[in-house]
Formats: structure tokens, C-alpha cells, sequence
């Protein structure tokens, strides 16, 4: 992690109950996989691992599938007011849509349901096949899963998944060697070496093919077998899920020798790197590019995967960035399924990057997709400024940028080393959307669908028209009435900086 602060702040010198339920689960959602070639999958999948979902989205759908929230769906959840935390999300969340798509079963939808039941039968036989838990055989034999796992590996070898006259390829992604990826990564030489975050070393490869990755080999020390097995699952769970051009590529992973992910090579790194580390000053053209590409991966995350995910650290740090600049989402490694009953999840330990964390994430362990909207408002502050989300003097970006943002000051708040190039109009819109997505109150931050719309100038409100020709403060006045002040949670966030950095 380049330059920044990433902190784990145990919270009550332990597990909190919600985590501890869900790795009491974790054994009954295990046996809940591997048996579900036989029979339905368990209904209220909103408790999958994402172990479990990675085989689950790979069999095609599920009944509560919810990836048939359509734009038309969106449409209608724009303009409404986000719902508080702890209740049931407004239709601005994406969340009742995605519910009416799951229990629709007329026409087309009925056929696809039909076609994925069809499906499942043969995809999840399938799928078992993947030996992703060969090398952890004690583990498994914890779990009493070991035995049919294993027969279940030895009797799957279809290629494809035949239903009739549809025939599915099977995953891009596969299972290599260590002999692979050490010939790939010139034996791992520290010449490969590409990036190095909390978690994990980064390489650069060339496998036989002529294909470049990035091979992440997991090398978190601190924690048990069981626990990084756990992490790796999950985080290779929810790559292996995703299908968006804004979010990282799988193309395959090895348990062999240790935990490996193989991952599209992305040429120039880290936007971290590109914003910080270099002389030359990032054009706006490109900045704009990489806010709303980042904006659309997460709106994707949110709202439009199978299964709507949480990713809880978006930092410039994982925002990879293509040749062309075009952005890519990754290090899903804190990532969590974000389940369609449940607005939020109180996690305990709080992990995450210092500067970007949400005021009710660091005081009270509560996550939910608004926590990733905050942690985008700060990236577009980043983008804006030129500056760290924490600078050298531990001083916190939206702290120094709220008064700029407030008096909707662009000359002040934008990058000096932009001079006057950049476009206005653009960067105003980006002011007003960061200025509300890192407003205190989750529920006063827009959800990233209507992020997206703000950034590119769709459907404004009309106090951002008014911004735009020059009227009064950016900054949402309603929350001068709430409970939780502004000045409060400055005072918040101050206290969460002496914590973090004491
Ligand atoms: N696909 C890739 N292409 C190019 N560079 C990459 C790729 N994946 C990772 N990197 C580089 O490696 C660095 C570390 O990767 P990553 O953030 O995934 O590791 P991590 O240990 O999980 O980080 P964290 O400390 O956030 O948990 C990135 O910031 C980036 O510079």
C-alpha cells in the first residue's frame, strides 16, 4: 500500500456477534455447496460465503437471483431519498428492484429459470471439479467436507455444460502450477516484483502463451492457516464473480506451494502511483476518465452483480488503471457480499485505509455500499487536489477540502499543477459529487447509480445548476438540523486520526 495508513482497529477486544454468526455458518454453508448438485441450493441465499457463491454464480443464477435489474429498474429508483441505516433500503438503493427482478417468473424470465435449473445440475458437478482446496486436505477434514469434495473432484470431467441445444464454456479461469507461475515470474525475482501491498507480493508474469499477469501471492503472515485460507477463498470467491470492465480480471489461481491469484496485468499500476509518485502532473481528461469508470465499477458492484458486493476499500492504491487509463476496481480482499435483506453488516475487526473510512464504519463497525460511496467521495477529492486521501502531516483530505468545497472555491481546491487545464464544467461536477458523497450521513450520500448521473451531468438537482453558474455553497444545508453535526464529526474524525495514529 503506497503512502497510506492501512489500520485494524479491534473493536471490543474481539469478534462482534454478526461475525461470529457467520463463521459458525461457515461449515453449514460448506455442506450447503457441495451438496446442492443434488438439490436446490438453500433458498435465502443472502448468507452465502463467497465460497459458496463462487460456485453458485458459476451453476448460472439462484432463485433469489438478482441480476435481472435492468436500467429500467434503475430508472425508477432514482431521485428518491436513501433510506437510514438499519432499515429497509429505499428503492434508491437498487434493493427493492433487485428484489422485483428475483421474484418475476413470467415469459423470458421463467424460460432462463428453467434453462439455469437445468443448468445447475450439471455446472455445479462441474464446478466441484475446481481443486481449489487440494493442498489444505487437513483443513477440509476439519469440516468433515474432505470425502465428498473429494469425489466430487474425481467423478467431474465434463469440458462443457450441455443443456439441449445451449452449451456453456466452462470458467476462463484456471487452476496452475507453482512450476507455472515460477517460470512465469522468472522464479518470483524481486525484478518482477510489482507492487506490494499489506497482504500480498505482486508479479509481474509471462505465461507460455504469451499472456501477461500479475500474479499476487499472498504472503499475510499474521494469521492462521485457516483464517488465510478463509480470506483467500473469499477474496478469490468474489473475483472469480465479477464480470465488468471497471473491476479486476481473474484469469486463474494456485494453491500449489502457497495461495496464488493470476490476474490481468495492468500497465500502469496503481492510480496512487500515477496521481503521486510521478513528476508529470496527470491530465484532467484522464482524471475525469478514471472517476467515472471507478463510479460505474462500483455502481456495477452495488447494483448490477448476481450478488451485490461491498468492496470496503477503495483507496487510489487499488485503483489499477489499463494502458488506455481505463480503470479497474481491485484487491477485493476486505470485499463482502452485500446481502438483498440486510442494509448493513457490523463487522468487527474494522480494516480498512485511514482517510478513506466512512464516520459510522470507524466509530461503529457499520458497512454498507454508502461506506464505499464515502470512500469514492474521497478518491474524487484525491483526483481533484492532486492530493493524498492523508497528507505528511497527517492531515485528512476531507478535512482541509470541506471549507473549499462548502464555498465552492475551484480555483483553491483544484490541483495547482493543473493550471487552467481542465474543464470546468467537469470539475465543478465533480466537486458537487464528491462534496456529497462524503457528507457524514449515510443516508445524505447519493448511492453510485445517482454518483454516476452527477458526474457526467444527467438528471442534476437543482441546487448543482445553481452551483454551476456561480450560486450558493455546494454542501447540503438539511444536516445542519440532525443530531450528528458536521461539527461533531470532525470532532469524530479527529479522535479516529489520534487513535489511528498514536
Ligand atoms: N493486476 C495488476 N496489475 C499491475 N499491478 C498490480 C496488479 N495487482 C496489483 N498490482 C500492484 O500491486 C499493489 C498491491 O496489490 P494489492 O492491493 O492487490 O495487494 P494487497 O496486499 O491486497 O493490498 P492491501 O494492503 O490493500 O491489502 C497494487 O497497489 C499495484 O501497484
Amino acid at each position: 500500500m503506497e503512502g497510506e495508513s492501512v489500520v485494524q482497529i479491534p473493536k471490543n477486544g474481539g469478534k462482534e456477534e454478526i461475525k461470529t454468526q457467520e463463521v459458525e455458518k461457515e461449515q453449514e454453508e460448506v455442506e450447503i455447496t457441495i451438496s446442492s448438485g443434488e438439490k436446490n441450493e438453500k433458498k435465502d441465499n443472502d448468507q452465502l460465503s463467497p465460497r459458496a457463491v463462487l460456485e453458485i454464480h458459476i451453476s448460472g443464477t439462484s432463485d433469489s437471483d438478482n441480476s435481472s435489474i435492468s436500467s429500467g429498474e434503475r430508472s425508477r429508483s432514482f431521485g428518491s431519498s436513501p433510506s437510514p441505516v438499519g432499515e429497509k433500503p429505499a428503492v434508491s438503493d437498487g434493493t427493492d428492484a433487485a428484489a422485483a427482478g428475483g421474484g418475476e417468473e413470467t415469459g423470458q424470465g421463467l424460460r432462463f429459470k428453467n434453462l439455469f435449473d437445468q443448468m445447475k445440475r450439471k455446472s455445479i458437478r462441474r464446478l466441484s471439479a475446481i481443486p481449489l482446496l487440494i493442498g489444505y486436505e487437513n483443513l477440509l477434514a476439519k469440516k468433515n467436507i474432505k470425502r465428498k469434495l473429494l469425489s466430487r473432484i474425481r467423478s467431474a470431467e465434463e469440458e462443457t455444460i450441455d443443456c439441449h441445444d445451449f452449451v456453456v464454456p466452462k470458467p476462463s479461469w484456471r487452476n496452475f502450477s507453482l512450476d507455472e507461475l515460477a517460470q512465469a515470474t522468472n522464479n518470483f525475482s524481486p525484478d518482477n516484483l510489482i507492487g506490494k501491498g499489506g497482504h500480498a507480493e505482486v508479479y509481474k508474469g509471462h505465461l507460455q502463451d504469451g499472456q501477461v499477469v500479475a500474479v499476487k501471492k499472498i504472503t499475510k503472515k499474521e494469521k492462521n492457516d485457516e483464517d488465510r485460507v478463509g480470506d483467500f477463498l473469499s477474496e478469490l470467491g468474489i473475483i472469480a464473480h465479477i464480470n465488468n470492465t471497471n473491476a479486476a480480471k481473474l484469469i486463474g489461481f494456485s494453491v500449489d506451494g502457497g495461495l496464488h491469484l493470476v490476474l490481468q496485468y495492468l500497465h500502469h499500476g496503481s492510480l496512487s502511483s500515477v496521481l503521486h509518485g510521478r513528476e508529470e502532473c496527470l491530465e484532467w481528461k484522464i482524471r475525469y476518465k478514471v472517476a467515472v469508470g471507478v463510479a460505474e465499477g462500483l455502481c456495477y458492484l452495488h447494483c448490477d452483480c448476481q450478488r451485490r458486493i461491498i468492496h470496503r476499500d477503495i483507496t487510489a492504491s487499488n485503483i489499477l488503471l489499463t494502458e488506455d487509463y481505463e480503470p479497474q476496481i481491485s484487491d477485493f480482499g476486505l470485499a463482502k457480499w452485500l446481502p438483498e435483506k440486510w442494509v448493513h453488516h457490523i463487522v468487527s475487526p474494522i480494516e480498512g485505509t485511514f482517510g478513506y473510512m466512512a464516520p459510522e464504519y470507524f466509530m461503529h463497525g457499520i458497512v454498507h455500499e454508502k461506506t464505499d460511496v464515502f470512500a469514492f467521495g474521497v478518491l474524487l477529492l484525491e483526483l481533484i487536489t492532486g492530493r493524498r486521501a492523508v497528507d505528511s502531516s497527517r492531515q485528512s483530505l476531507v478535512m482541509s477540502a470541506k471549507p473549499m468545497l462548502e464555498q465552492n472555491n475551484v480555483k483553491e481546491l483544484a490541483d495547482p499543477r493543473l493550471g487552467d487545464a481542465y474543464d470546468v464544467v467537469e470539475m465543478k461536477r465533480a466537486m458537487f459529487t464528491a462534496s456529497t458523497c462524503i457528507h457524514h450521513l449515510p443516508n445524505m450520500r447519493p448511492n453510485m447509480i445517482r454518483a454516476v448521473q452527477l458526474l457526467k451531468g444527467e438528471n442534476l438537482p437543482i441546487d448543482m445548476k445553481q452551483k454551476s453558474t456561480g450560486g450558493r455553497a455546494l454542501m447540503l444545508d438539511a444536516c445542519d438540523l440532525e443530531d450528528y453535526s458536521s461539527t461533531t464529526y470532525l470532532k469524530d474524525l479527529n479522535r479516529h486520526m489520534q487513535l489511528v495514529m498514536e
